[in-house]
């Protein structure tokens, strides 16, 4: 009989993601075995730091990946957004599940939306992304530094760190939290990250009978708009940690694909959008990353890459 080892994370959040694709693999595979295999990544470790001062990609997936190369384990699962832009040699992105919510959440104990928030409350966030739209937004928000697991953010919001708290709802919701959401953010507020709510599967290349019984867990629509997404920020070089922002939909069976890029202050954001089949959803990428980048953003991004160490 199979067995799949799942590489995952420690954190919550990781453990739900990775429970889910096991419930999804037992219910395509039924004589299936599928074991979790949790570790500790570099980026778990370092929770002291603003992850944008830490740097490097990839901060959360190298030891999973590093499972894998070694045949310790056999799939990883991840958080779309955290997974850098290029793979290591002999491991693949296999699979996309289906989208959570891409939004951001509002969270607060006080105020009901952004727009209630008087003028200087301290705003926790962790992402360059969503601290740009923020201050562009509400300039005199004060907006500070937000690290940690769901668990641990929703913590220092209760204890009164924070008049708010911004951050992705689908973690939220993944881990029974959204009743605390006080409101969703439009995203046209704040612009998701690419590949915000979505779970991919990341196995080793050359493994076919672990692909075969991942393709039932795909699912094309959430595949198409995270590519468009990727190929945007993969063209803009930008990891996770930079003030990029990409969304995608299918809309009349075209892709709809927005894009920014922030000035780490939010005085300037650069935004555009563009329509596209859904056929060519990098190519799509990739021309919106073009015209961000004629329209400024390699300025911008150069100056973000030079305040990092
Ligand atoms: N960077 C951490 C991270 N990675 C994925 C999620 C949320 C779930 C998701 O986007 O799939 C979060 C937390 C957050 O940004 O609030």
């Amino acid at each position: 009989m199979k067995t799949i080892r799942i590489a995952t994370r420690k954190s919550a959040l990781a453990l739900w993601q990775a429970e889910y694709v096991k419930a999804e693999l037992l219910r395509h595979h039924p004589g299936l075995t599928v074991e979790l295999v949790p570790m500790s990544t570099q980026g778990d470790k370092i929770l002291d730091t603003p992850l944008a001062k830490i740097g490097g990609k990839g901060l959360f997936v190298k030891e999973l990946e590093q499972a894998m190369l070694e045949g310790r384990a056999d799939i990883a699962v991840h958080s779309m957004k955290d997974v850098p832009v290029e793979f290591p040699d002999g491991l693949m992105l296999h699979t996309i599940c289906p989208r959570e919510n891409p939004q951001d959440a509002f969270v607060s104990n006080q105020f009901k939306s952004i727009d209630e928030l008087p003028p200087g409350a301290v705003v926790g966030t962790s992402s360059l992304r969503r601290q740009c739209q923020l201050k562009a937004l509400r300039p005199d928000l004060t907006v500070r530094d937000l690290r940690g697991n769901v668990n641990t953010r929703l913590a220092k919001l209760d204890n009164g760190e924070y008049a708010a708290i911004i951050l992705a709802a689908a973690g939220l919701i993944r881990l029974g939290f959204e009743q605390r959401i006080a409101a969703l953010m439009p995203v046209d507020t704040s612009l998701p990250a690419n590949g915000q709510g979505a779970v991919g599967i990341e196995c080793r290349s050359d493994d076919k009978e672990v692909q075969q019984l991942l393709s039932a867990l795909e699912h094309r629509e959430t595949r198409i708009c995270v590519l468009a997404e990727r190929a945007m920020n993969r063209k803009l070089q930008g990891g996770c940690q930079v003030p990029i922002g990409a969304y995608a939909v299918i809309e009349n069976d075209t892709l709809w694909l927005r894009g920014l890029v922030g000035a780490l202050d939010g005085s300037e954001i650069i935004r555009h959008q563009l329509r596209g089949p859904v056929a060519e959803a990098e190519q799509l990428g990739v021309a919106l990353a073009e015209h961000l980048l004629s329209q400024g953003a390699d300025r911008i991004l150069q100056d973000v890459y030079q305040a990092a160490p």
